[in-house]
């Protein structure tokens, strides 16, 4: 019969292991360093016997979060792609807490970077985003065609994009994610995911499918390109009203008028800068954010686009109800990045 640490070779194998909560408390020295925090628990920096530096993520609580849990390690176990965050492992409470353990990603989250102060962004230099821009469309790619089902992320935004230490990105939190079979096209959900990345068929009772995730990302990568936040509103004091501003409606704008280097982020060296690079993924966001998904691109086109297998045309003018329905200003406001839409909907 094989002894436990015979079953080593499926550590090796990649797959999740189980790690006890005494060998948790050892790592992170009685979960001594906070790292982050997310809607269902902190996080914590660890190393493990090995020398290997990882990420506890602690999930509270009895019943929330078991379901998220179950499907974070379910799907996750079963992935290899250097873009995608691997799971090491998970442990269990008697408590009732739960926890999920990731290698430790210097870098930190995406978000961290791009929506703080000028001195942090400008750290994200323009090759820097370019690459991580096509780092997610890959691993996006091998979730939706490469796996022997299609996995739909579902919640990607920058706080879900881990920067390792040369910063390439990963994309990591599985929690919401869902499997649907190669010969389904659509999967009916209630809402999940993120204001502010949500495609407009999540909003209303409908099928959602990989389309969804590909919104997501156009969202995501004007982002990048802008360093800023897509909705930003500010308080007029005088009229007391709140004014919305929607990025993505400037950029439209600016693409039509030919000023396009006008919506990348104004920290950047303009001679760093590929105006080629900008057209390409400007172009490739804006078809991204179609509001009907069957004109958005497939993840795997998207990578093509990138990597200029595949011409970028310019992209068709969408309605984006989204400004009617919040009466948005479209300058390239620098107001205030509100909590309000950064607001989880599960
Ligand atoms: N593997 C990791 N390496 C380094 N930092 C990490 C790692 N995982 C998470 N973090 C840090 O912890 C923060 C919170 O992570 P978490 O995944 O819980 O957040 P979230 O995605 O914002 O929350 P939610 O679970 O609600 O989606 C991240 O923004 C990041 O700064």
């Amino acid at each position: 019969m094989l002894q436990d640490d015979q079953y080593n070779f499926l550590e090796m194998a990649g797959l999740p292991t189980r790690f006890t909560i005494k060998e948790l408390e050892m790592a992170t020295g009685n979960f001594r360093t906070p790292i982050g925090e997310g809607g269902s628990g902190a996080v914590f920096k660890g190393t493990l016997e090995d020398g290997s530096i990882i990420a506890v993520k602690r999930i509270k609580g009895q019943t929330s979060g078991e379901a998220e849990f179950r499907t974070e390690i379910t799907i996750i176990a079963s992935l290899q792609h250097i873009s995608l965050a691997r799971l090491l492992g998970y442990g269990l409470s008697r408590g009732g807490d739960r926890y999920l353990i990731y290698p430790f990603f210097q870098n930190g989250s995406l978000d961290s970077w791009l929506f703080k102060d000028e001195e942090k962004r400008v750290h994200l230099t323009w090759m820097r985003r370019y690459r991580i821009a096509s780092d997610v469309a890959k691993a996006l790619a091998y979730l939706h065609h490469e796996c022997h089902h299609q996995i739909l992320h579902l919640d990607i935004k920058p706080a879900n994009i881990l920067l390792d230490s040369s910063f390439r990105a990963l994309v990591s939190d599985f929690g919401i994610s869902k499997l649907i079979g190669k010969d389904e096209s659509t999967v009916m959900t209630r809402a999940r995911g993120t204001i502010g990345y949500l495609p407009p068929e999540m909003l209303v009772p409908n099928a959602i499918s990989t389309k969804s995730d590909v919104y997501s990302y156009g969202m995501v990568l004007l982002e990048l390109v802008g360093g800023r936040r897509n909705f930003m509103t500010a308080a007029d004091a005088e009229s007391q009203q709140t004014h919305y501003s929607y990025f993505p409606k400037f950029v439209k704008e600016k693409m039509l008028e030919g000023k396009l280097m006008e919506v990348v982020d104004p920290c950047l060296k303009c001679e760093d800068i590929s105006e080629e690079e900008v057209k390409v993924l400007v172009r490739v966001a804006l078809w991204c954010i179609q509001e009907n998904p069957e004109l958005r691109p497939s993840t795997t086109e998207v990578v093509d686009m990138l990597d200029g297998r595949r011409p970028v045309h310019v992209p068709p003018q969408s309605p984006m109800f989204v400004v009617n329905f919040f009466n948005v200003e479209t300058q390239s406001s620098t107001s205030q990045q509100p909590d309000a839409i950064s607001i989880s909907v599960r």
